[in-house]
């Protein structure tokens, strides 16, 4: 396990693993989708996990998220082996994701939505509200205060009260990132964040969550196609190609090893 704490170039200090991937194995069936893989996360970093498709990245977050339980191996969550857990238990250790294909409530405002990512947050229950009107005042107020600062961090001001529905792919986009940072996450998890956008959406996109790690200090997975924004925004990488991990390491590593290089970037990037 790491455990010593390092400065990066531009500054940030990336302290101990915070969960560790202890050679996971998963299967489907017959079809293996994770072939005995370990590699860690460490607090304060961008960790990245890119390969080509089917090479198991999405079924690697759901083991992450505790959605799957592998077959083989351990996750461990702050230096403790991860039990079974329903996905509101895992929301309450800390840990949020967004999805490949936005899942948001497409009637409702960008404001509403967002909110819905303070649920785990709010401690007042109905009985409570009833006789005790003050603390679900200030839970009220909290959590409103929480939304407001992510609205202006993400810079969504202008689309607060606008149905999701009715927004452009990007900023849809944008919206599920605000709603997941509501729940005030240790660890953050992206799955292919910039699928689907366009340059410039992307920029914009890979400049938020630079801000995000820099700014709350939140730790960040995400899995990733476009080799280009990965490469430019990631601490360490983990590269996969059906169900093995085939590289591990800085970008530069991992842009020249030659295993990557073979089974992905050879291919897909000229
Ligand atoms: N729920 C499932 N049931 C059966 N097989 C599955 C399931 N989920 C994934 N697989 C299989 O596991 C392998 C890895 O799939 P996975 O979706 O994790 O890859 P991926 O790298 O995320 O791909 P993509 O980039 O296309 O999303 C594939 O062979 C896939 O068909």
């Amino acid at each position: 396990m790491n455990t010593q704490s390092y400065v990066t170039a531009d500054g940030r200090t990336i302290g101990p693993a915070v969960m560790e991937m202890k050679n996971i194995t998963l299967r489907f069936g017959g079809v293996v989708a994770i072939k005995d893989i370990s590699f860690d996360i460490r607090q304060g970093e961008i960790r990245a996990i890119i390969g080509p498709n089917g090479a198991g990245k999405s079924s690697m977050l759901n083991v992450m998220n505790g959605f799957y339980h592998p077959q083989e191996g351990e996750v461990m969550f702050h230096g403790t082996k991860r039990r079974a857990m329903r996905p509101h238990q895992i929301a309450h250790q800390g840990i949020a994701r967004t999805f490949q294909n936005i899942a948001l409530f497409k009637g409702m405002s960008t404001l509403d939505n967002i909110m819905t990512g303070r649920l785990t947050h709010m401690k007042s229950g109905l009985l409570r509200q009833m006789v005790w009107w003050g603390a679900s005042e200030r839970d009220e107020v909290k959590n409103r205060e929480v939304v407001e600062k992510i609205i202006d961090f993400l810079e969504i001001q202008a689309i607060r009260k606008t149905p999701v529905g009715r927004l452009p792919y990007g900023l849809q986009k944008r919206v599920e990132l605000a709603r997941a940072l509501a729940a005030e996450p240790k660890l953050l998890l992206l799955d292919e964040p910039m699928a689907g956008m366009n340059v410039e959406e992307k920029e914009d996109m890979s400049r938020f969550i630079l801000d995000v790690n820099d700014e709350f200090g939140t730790t960040i997975a995400l899995i990733e196609h476009d080799m280009g924004v990965v490469m430019d925004i990631a601490d360490r990488v983990v590269v996969m190609d059906y169900g093995k991990k085939i590289g591990d390491g800085t970008p530069e590593e991992v842009r020249t090893n030659q295993n990557v290089i073979d089974a992905y970037l050879g291919v897909a990037h000229d």
